[in-house]
This record gives structure tokens, C-alpha cells and sequence, in this order.
């Protein structure tokens, strides 16, 4: 069975904390889940988010005098550091031999995500700190269900990975693949050759990209929450266990996610369930291994 687990960039860094010591320790035991399925004769493809820590690269850079490097240099420096502390925390489990893909997805340079920055990135910042800063923000809800605000830069529809033939090729080996990191790093197509952009693509229509490339039967959406609430944020929020594609749809057009947070999670399983997928679940990073044998999470069926 091929399953793609997606592991959220904030799921990695509790809290919006992106020290090096926080995510190796959710990183590990999201690969104790993982090792489970791999056990039990799961083809894994892992992809991640990377919200957090390209956040803390951009804050980096605003307070260094170092040479500045574009947000899709940036993206792909996430790329690498949350596919090497997976790497390493897998191959030590499973002795397997992870590789980690440096991904490109091509994008439309007409795309009007450009022109409206709605990709939350960075940690949580108070009402003070997001007037204090000169970039753009957008009002998010913490999984604590508490208002908060967050960084916002363009994020393109991705189209294409540039590398999926590659990705395909090490599926086929059984062994552990780790790409579309923090969504791909976005990049136009042209005349002149390939060419990266100001952007962060959001990773969860990227993992549904490379769910269909690969022939995924299973999608899991691995997140800070341990499933899906109807309602998320209001007095009548409750969790829905099971539901059909139908249902969720009508969830989703009653605006009940949260944009930019459980909405593209959803959007997604909808999409890759109509393109054939047999089941998608959203589920908590320490619930993996359960989601995927259906007893976590909230589970998608085509109905
Ligand atoms: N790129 C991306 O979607 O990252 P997050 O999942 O961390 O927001």
C-alpha cells in the first residue's frame, strides 16, 4: 500500500517554536509512528510543511547585515533541514535507506496569489508585535482556538513537480521518500529555463499533487489538532470521526475551516479523493499510525 503522510510545519515546532531541539524531538516521535507503517508493508512518502521555519529564516535575514537570499533559496534551505532530521531520525529506526528530494513545483508567474500574500508564516505574533513589524499579517486562530496574527507572503497554485519522475523512481524502491517540502519550491518555466519566485506554496496542495503522481491510497494530513471539529472556534465546535467527500464539502462551503489552516488540508483530501484516492485522514502528528488503520483522526471516504 503507498501512503503519504503530510507533517505539518507547525506540528514539527510546538508552539511556533522552531529550535532545532523542539522539532527533532516531534520528529522522532512522529517516526516511531512511521516506523509502525513501515513494519506493517507501507510504501511512505513523507512531505512537511515548513511555515515555522522559513518564518525564523526570514527573521534571520531581516536582522543580519549577511548577503540576503531569496525566499525560494529560503524555502529550499527548509527543504533540507527538516528532510535531514527526518532522514536521520527514520534511518535509525527503520535502517532503511531515506532519501530526501529537493523539490521544485512550477507555478504560473500570472498567478494572482501574487498579488495577495494569504500563506501565514512565522510564529504567532500578538496584536503589539504584528504593528511593530513592516510586513503584512493576517489574523489566524491557534490550535488553542485563541486569535492571533501571523506573516502572510503570495502563495501560487502548484502545477507541477519538476521532479516527479525522479520521486516515482524511489517510491518503486520501497524505501522511505521524503519531497515537496514546505509545499515545493516554486518556481516559473520558461523560455529562458527554470526560475524561482517570491513564495511559499502551501504544502497541502503539493502533497496531494504527489499523492496522485505517486498512485497514494492513502493520504494523511498529520497536524496540531487530532482531527477535524465542525464549527472550529465557536461554542458549537464538535469533531467529526467519519464523514464522505459529500459531507465535508458541504462543511467546507459553510466556511466552517479555518482559511489558510484546516481549509487547503481539506481541499486537498477532497481533491486527491476525486482523483481516485481511496481514503484520506486528518489527524494529530502523534496518531499517525492509528489514522492510517482507521481508528484516529477524522476519516474521508469518496463516499
Ligand atoms: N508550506 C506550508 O504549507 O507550510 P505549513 O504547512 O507549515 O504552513
Amino acid at each position: 500500500m503507498r501512503t503519504v503522510v503530510a507533517l505539518g510545519g507547525n506540528a514539527l515546532a510546538p508552539s511556533g517554536e522552531a529550535t532545532i531541539a523542539a522539532q527533532r524531538e516531534r520528529i522522532e516521535a512522529t517516526a516511531d509512528q512511521l516506523r509502525e507503517l513501515h513494519e506493517a508493508g507501507h510504501d511512505l512518502v513523507l512531505t512537511h510543511g515548513n511555515g515555522p521555519q522559513v518564518g525564523a529564516l526570514l527573521r534571520q535575514q531581516e536582522e543580519s547585515d549577511a548577503p540576503e537570499r531569496p525566499l525560494d533559496v529560503l524555502v529550499a534551505e527548509t527543504q533540507a533541514q527538516l528532510g535531514y532530521l527526518l532522514q536521520q531520525a527514520l534511518d535509525e529506526r527503520i535502517h532503511a535507506s531515506v532519501a530526501s528530494v529537493v523539490t521544485q513545483v512550477e507555478v504560473d508567474p500570472e498567478d494572482p496569489a501574487f498579488g495577495e500574500p494569504s500563506k501565514p508564516v512565522g510564529p504567532y505574533l500578538s496584536a503589539e508585535q504584528a504593528g511593530e513589524r513592516d510586513f503584512e499579517t493576517t489574523d489566524v486562530t491557534t490550535p488553542e482556538g485563541e486569535t492571533a496574527h501571523r506573516r502572510v507572503v503570495p502563495s501560487p497554485e502548484p502545477r507541477r513537480i519538476l521532479e516527479g519522475e525522479r520521486i516515482e523512481t524511489l517510491v518503486g524502491d520501497s524505501e522511505p521518500v521524503v519531497c515537496g517540502g514546505g509545499g515545493g519550491v516554486p518556481v516559473t518555466v520558461g523560455d529562458d529555463g527554470i526560475e524561482g519566485v517570491a513564495a511559499v506554496v502551501d504544502k497541502d496542495h503539493t502533497t496531494r499533487l504527489v499523492a496522485e503522481r505517486v498512485g497514494a491510497d492513502v493520504l494523511v494530513m498529520a497536524t496540531d489538532v487530532p482531527c477535524v471539529y465542525a464549527d472550529f472556534g465557536t461554542p458549537e465546535q464538535s469533531r467529526i470521526a467519519d464523514a464522505t467527500a459529500a459531507e465535508m464539502r458541504e462543511h467546507l462551503a459553510g466556511g466552517e475551516f479555518g482559511e489558510g489552516s484546516m481549509e487547503p488540508k481539506i481541499q486537498a483530501c477532497l481533491d486527491f479523493l476525486d482523483a481516485g484516492g481511496e481514503r484520506a485522514v486528518v489527524a494529530g502528528t502523534e496518531d499517525v499510525a492509528a489514522a492510517v488503520r482507521g481508528d484516529a483522526g477524522t476519516q474521508i471516504h469518496p463516499g
